[in-house]
């Protein structure tokens, strides 16, 4: 600490170890990434596996593992091969702090069967929960943006960190898996924890606020981890991906009174327009002088309200995104949609489908990119993801 401060007197930048509060631990009953604190900054890279190998995938499981347990701790990676090979760390995080980075896997429908060949030996052990999804009305995916075999999310406080794990598992995955497709995003878009404020998305509305937080243990027993009778995916969850391009152009030029009627709620608090504050309940059978809903029956929180989903709720783990513009004069903005939920068939196919066809909000909206991927549990200190899917 001495010299740390000799080097910072004489206006050098010194290598500044990682503040433990930077650190969220990678080890642990559920991968981190899911219910620890949203951080700002993502990286998500879904993969196509390119060999048949099943020892090759493991050897990439594990090798995965081993650089997020590194990587996520604040570390780089190690050894070089030697001054005439290419490093083994790219470097552009060195001096970084760990910066809360959480790294979190999954595993896609084609790691079970693809083109109809159980390349790994794994198809008897896909889990029903881990559908196709079905198309929904409305639904303009590109397939260059769409499926994949794994996904890794990345997510930091630092958007040079986030991107450095995503290349660098990449990089270790040469050879056996290539990058299908990848997004990144800015701003989260839901709140984990009750200790976070709500943050806003690119219409300019709170987002988040109903979600389900990491404080409520039941709740994520229920609606987000896969139970002990799930075999190999307990204490796992599914990552439902959806790339949502938001035509905010179009909203934009929509008056505010619509705009808050479209969503449910008030846009400088986040309250329902039922009355109240931004974490007061919606009443949804609240109605007006003219008798009908104060939150309209085709609002977004009136389709999404559990009362109207068989008491369905999700944990939503969102972010903003801007891809430039489509050469049209438009920014290709919008949410990269990213929900952990104990079973898509319950918790997010009947929802989505309502929403496809009811929800006022979906005028404003373009889903461009899909994925679907079962997340196992967490990995123990010498262990690595998805081992009891290899060992069942
Ligand atoms: C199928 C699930 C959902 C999709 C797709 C989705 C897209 C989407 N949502 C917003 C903005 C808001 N969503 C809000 C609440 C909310 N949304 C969903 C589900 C999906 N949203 C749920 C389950 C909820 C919570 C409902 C509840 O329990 O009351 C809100 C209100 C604030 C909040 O509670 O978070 C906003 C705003 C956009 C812009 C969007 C697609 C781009
Ligand atoms: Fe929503």
């Amino acid at each position: 600490a001495v010299g740390a401060a000799a080097v910072a007197a004489a206006g050098e930048r010194s290598p500044v170890a990682a503040p433990v509060s930077s650190v969220v631990p990678f080890h642990g009953a559920h991968q981190a990434g899911i219910v620890t604190p949203a951080q700002d900054r993502l990286h998500l890279a879904a993969f196509d596996v390119v060999t048949d190998s099943r020892d090759e995938l493991i050897a990439l499981l594990q090798q995965w593992t081993e650089a997020a347990a590194t990587l996520t701790a604040g570390g780089s990676l190690t050894p070089d091969a030697g001054y005439d090979s290419p490093p083994t760390d790219t470097g552009e995080a060195l001096g970084l702090s760990a910066a809360n980075l959480t790294i979190t896997i999954g595993f896609g429908a084609g790691l079970f069967r693809k083109d109809g060949k159980d390349r790994f030996g794994l198809a008897k052990h896909r889990p029903a929960a881990l559908i196709d999804l079905p198309h929904f009305p409305g639904d303009a995916l590109e397939p260059a943006r769409t499926g994949g075999d794994l996904v890794v999310q990345a997510c930091a406080d630092d958007p040079q960190v986030a991107v450095h794990a995503i290349r660098n598992l990449a990089r270790i995955g040469f050879g056996t898996v290539s990058v299908r497709w990848s997004q990144l995003g800015f701003g989260r878009t839901a709140s984990t924890s009750t200790a976070q404020a709500t943050p806003r998305n690119l219409f300019g509305f709170k987002d988040g606020t109903a979600n389900l937080k990491a404080e409520e243990n039941d709740a994520l027993a229920e609606h987000v981890w896969v139970g002990e009778t799930g075999g190999w995916m307990a204490g796992g969850t599914y990552l439902v991906a959806r790339r949502i391009r938001m035509h905010i152009e179009t909203w934009d030029r929509t008056s505010l009174r619509e705009q808050e009627q479209v969503v449910g709620r008030d846009r400088t608090e986040g309250a329902p327009l039922s009355g109240g504050s931004e974490f007061t309940e919606p009443d949804l059978a609240r109605a007006g002088n003219d008798g009908t809903p104060l939150i309209a029956t085709t609002s977004h929180v009136a389709l999404a309200h559990p009362s109207r989903n068989d008491g369905v709720r999700m944990l939503r783990r969102g972010y903003n995104y801007t891809d430039g513009s489509d050469g049209l004069g438009r920014l290709d903005a919008g949410l990269m949609f990213l929900a952990f939920v104990t079973d898509p068939r319950t918790h997010y196919v009947p929802m989505q489908t309502a929403m496809a066809r009811n929800d006022a909000l979906a005028e404003y909206l373009r889903h461009t990119g899909s994925g679907l991927f079962a997340v196992p549990g967490g990995v123990a200190p010498g262990g690595y993801v998805g081992q009891r899917l290899f060992e069942a």
